[in-house]
């Protein structure tokens, strides 16, 4: 499979995909898709007909389809944890019953829903002015990153985000907070991390300090309703989750809370039904209809196949700022794996680095490389139709022609002729005409895809999410990894808490290595000086 994959590139690389264009007037058409509104153009890369199709055949050999099946009904495909993979139940809201081990999870699903919107109403209707969500990763990126992206729709109290161990998070975050008004949800599904638990003590020290009292003050959303206990938010105040939601999934259920709070129980809904519609378009659209598999087989076409080792996440919409660093974890913790689930190394690459900012920022800063570097960075952007702004629409029809023109600019490049061309035109002459041609070169023939959707709405940020989600999906499948664990985090916390004491001075650094013991020494010299 993966050899006919790299016999195809050989020939791939060496064409233009302007060429691909000219030779076929319908290719726009042919290699692009529309499924729930949104439109994926993945024309200008490479990817020729045969290519899609050998492509296709990795879905297929590695059983796609009964891997997706057995996701959907809650087999306990996370195996080496012994768990489903079920976030795709918490916006399940007009599908039928779904089962984990005999047993029917929706009416919890829906029970719970029900009892966050009542909570979301209250606090809607209450004095409540800010809320201060504290969790790191997944019980973070996903609302902070919805909650820029849908600040039009936000008309509840102000949101806040605390995740950082480092205590300028908090105590940046609490400056300028009313203790009299302010809520905090303490975000964690296991409610033992570190960085959450140290924030939430922080916060519940501040409200002491100024004299408030802590009850009704604190909100938990975990699977560890136990230790929320414990740490004595009331169950009334807890919102729980099985642990079959993944923490990086986990936006979609009571880690969605604070974003439901700002944005409304109809707004999250809203969110919810795009990623059911998402949903349903993957379970049952054929493969090279089928925009998540589509956008998974770019992926790997750019990443297994011809070796680009990052892909770039440009989003031509400033509200979704966040949605690279999302991703991130999204992708790189779910596929960044070395070892398939029977435990076997991997032959062909993890998943790529995942990195981007918005558009047009990123064209002043890091399009250089993108264009002109030696490496290749295949480029994924996106972009509304619409924008919010009503009386600013230049502004959008500015950033619509900013997000094409670099789509097309990495395609076409600037060929040294059309260089010279230019430096003719300036007056230069001779050798120093031919010098500063060179570096006016664009060499093109650059892959990108484009994600275009009507507008930022909260049912388009669901389908968009859910896309992405199940992309992830396909590539693990086809890797043969277990994208649902994350191994990977566990011996830096481990070694984090044997340095915890050598930081402070309460234990010695001997045993450690020669540059530990150098960086904590000069910590040691430093700490405690005025
Ligand atoms: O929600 P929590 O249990 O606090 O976990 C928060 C995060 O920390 C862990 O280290 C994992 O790497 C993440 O997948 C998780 O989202």
């Amino acid at each position: 499979m993966w050899d006919d994959l790299h016999a195809l590139a050989k020939t791939a690389e060496r064409r233009r995909i302007e060429d691909l264009f000219a030779e076929n007037d319908k290719r726009a058409g042919e290699f692009s898709l529309t499924a729930a509104g949104l439109l994926f153009d993945y024309s200008k890369t490479q990817i020729d007909e045969q290519i899609r199709a050998a492509l296709i055949a990795l879905t297929d050999a590695a059983g796609l389809d009964a891997r997706r099946t057995a996701m959907f009904t809650g087999a306990a495909i996370n195996e080496t944890e012994g768990r489903a993979v079920l976030h795709t139940a918490l916006r399940n809201l007009d599908g039928g019953a779904v089962h984990v081990d005999g047993e029917d999870v929706m009416p919890e699903v829906l029970e719970t829903l029900d009892r966050m919107e009542a909570l979301a109403r209250e606090v809607r209707g209450s004095d409540v002015t800010d809320v201060v969500n504290i969790g790191i990763g997944g019980s973070d990126l996903g609302p902070a990153m919805a909650y820029t992206a849908l600040a039009p729709y936000c008309d509840g109290p102000r949101c806040h985000f605390v995740s950082n161990v480092d205590g300028a998070d908090i105590a940046d975050t609490l400056r300028g907070l009313d203790p009299e008004t302010t809520l905090f949800i303490v975000a964690s599904k296991t409610f033992t991390t570190i960085e959450t638990m140290t924030n939430a003590r922080t916060a519940r020290a501040w409200l002491m300090d100024k004299g408030v009292s802590t009850d009704g003050r604190f909100v938990a959303l975990s699977s560890n309703k136990a230790a929320a206990g414990e740490w004595g938010i009331p169950e009334s105040r807890t919102f729980g989750f099985a642990d079959w939601v993944g923490g990086r999934y986990s936006m979609w259920g009571p880690i969605g809370l604070s974003l439901m709070i700002a944005i409304g129980p109809e707004g999250f809904r809203a969110f919810l039904r795009g990623g059911q519609e998402m949903d349903r378009h993957f379970e049952t659209a054929l493969p090279h209809q089928n925009m998540p598999v589509l956008l998974a087989l770019v992926g790997m076409w750019h990443n297994q196949v011809l070796g680009h080792a990052t892909r770039a996440v440009l989003p031509y919409d400033n509200r979704l700022a966040r949605l690279p660093a999302y991703l991130q974890q999204l992708e790189m913790e779910s596929n960044g794996k070395r070892v398939s689930m029977d435990g076997a190394d991997l032959s062909v690459n993890s998943g790529p680095v995942v990195w981007g900012e918005p558009g047009t920022n990123g064209q002043h800063a890091f399009y250089q490389l993108i264009h002109q570097g030696t490496r290749i960075v295949p480029c994924e952007f996106m972009v509304a139709a619409k924008g919010h702004e009503p009386d600013l629409r230049h502004h959008h029809d500015l950033l619509v022609a900013n997000c094409l023109a670099q789509s097309e600019a990495l395609m076409r490049g600037r060929s040294l002729d059309e260089a010279r061309a230019i430096m003719a035109d300036k007056g230069a002459e001779g050798d120093e005409l031919e010098r500063q041609a060179r570096h006016r070169v664009f060499p093109g023939n650059r892959p990108s895809t484009t994600l275009i959707y009507p507008q930022l709405t909260p049912e388009i940020l669901g389908k968009i999410v859910a896309l992405y989600e199940h992309r992830v999906f396909v590539e693990g499948v086809i890797l043969g990894i277990n994208s649902f664990d994350q191994w990977g985090v566990e011996l830096g916390k481990e070694l984090a808490s044997s340095l915890g004491p050598v930081v402070t001075g309460e234990a010695s650094a001997e045993g450690k290595d020669g540059s530990t013991r150098q960086l904590v020494e000069f910590v040691h010299l430093h700490r405690d000086r005025d």
